[in-house]
């Protein structure tokens, strides 16, 4: 049988001098002070001092909130005391926002133990890593994440959900009424003679007509409806809980409303035409195609028109 030996973790140990205990605590990088039980300063390395921003002389005797922002300080000095009067020998590792004498905010990983000097009373040893570079790279690289994920699902000329996202939305949608049996309306609409616009005014001034028109309908729906820009001139207004009567209706008052609103700085006179449909317990492809015919019509009937899709599932 092969013996099984435990390793002395302290058998290469070689016997510091006060003296060097005391240049190790000098020379490390991590920032290291001993607070009393009443939360003041007994000691600070360089490199506390030095990320703080403070002269020795200006901690030691202070309390170490001092180095706190205003706001947690009744909650940190109660977790000092706390951690003094307590059994752990170790506090776990935490972050917290520490204020510099500068005035500058700055995130730290601080992570202690309790430690009885000779005297027999309970001290804090406190050891700190700065974070902050870290942390605002985190927030960057969040901000970024953001944006990319917005930019993923939303129109970047209009700001409402594009294409894919549209889709998505109505799928969700009309799994929805699937499951609970309820209604579910939808409006395609396209502006007309657009191409128009663009040629006569240049696109500079389509896209404010595709903003101010996007506005427009944005402020004169119900906040549960969902618009979609399908592409170009294209847009869908997805209403759940609408029956084909309302949607029609909306979408009538909508044509109306954007027909007397003068856009741009030209103060255009633009309109569109839109298809209304209902969901008929079939595809998001077929519903789309429906309404897609129906809007289809409202062109073909002069434009500036809604026309409600043929009852057919
Ligand atoms: N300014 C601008 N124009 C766009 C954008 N997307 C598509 N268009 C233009 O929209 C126009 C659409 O033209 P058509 O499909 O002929 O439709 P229309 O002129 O509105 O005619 P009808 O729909 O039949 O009334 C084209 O000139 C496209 O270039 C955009 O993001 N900005």
């Amino acid at each position: 049988m092969t013996e099984c030996r435990i390793a002395d973790p302290f058998e290469h140990l070689v016997m510091l001098s006060p003296h060097d205990t005391a240049n190790v605590i000098n020379a490390t990088p991590i920032g290291i002070c001993i607070t009393n039980a009443e939360g003041i300063f007994e000691m600070v390395n360089p490199a506390y001092c030095h990320f703080y921003g403070y002269e020795k002389e200006e901690l030691i005797g202070e309390h170490f909130t001092l180095v706190v922002p205003k706001a947690h300080r009744a909650k940190l000095s109660q977790l000092h005391d706390t951690f003094i009067a307590g059994e752990e020998a170790q506090e776990l590792r935490q972050e917290w926002e520490v204020r510099c004498k500068n005035g500058e905010k700055r995130t730290i990983i601080a992570e202690a133990a309790r430690v009885h000097g000779d005297d027999g009373a309970p001290r804090k040893v406190t050891f700190v890593v700065d974070i902050t570079s870290r942390k605002r790279l985190e927030q960057q690289l969040k901000q970024a994440n953001e944006r990319l994920d917005h930019l993923a699902h939303h129109d970047e000329l209009t700001g409402i959900f594009n294409r894919r996202a549209g889709l998505i939305r109505l799928e969700e949608e009309l799994n929805r009424c699937q499951r609970y049996d309820t209604k579910l309306s939808v409006v395609m609409y396209d502006l007309d003679s657009f191409k128009h616009i663009n040629d006569t005014y240049g696109h500079g001034i389509g896209d404010d007509v595709l903003q101010e028109m996007t506005q427009l309908i944005a402020n004169g729906i119900r906040s549960t409806d969902i618009l979609v820009r399908l592409g170009g001139e294209e847009f869908l207004i997805i209403m759940p809980e609408v029956d084909i009567a309302s949607a029609y209706q909306a979408a009538d008052r909508l044509r109306r409303e954007a027909a007397a609103t003068p856009m741009t700085t030209h103060a255009l006179t633009v309109t569109l035409s839109a298809g209304v449909a209902s969901y008929m317990k079939s595809s998001t492809t077929r519903l789309l195609d429906r309404v897609d015919k129906a809007m289809y019509r409202a062109k073909q009937s002069g434009r500036n028109n809604v026309m409600i899709a043929e009852d057919v599932s």
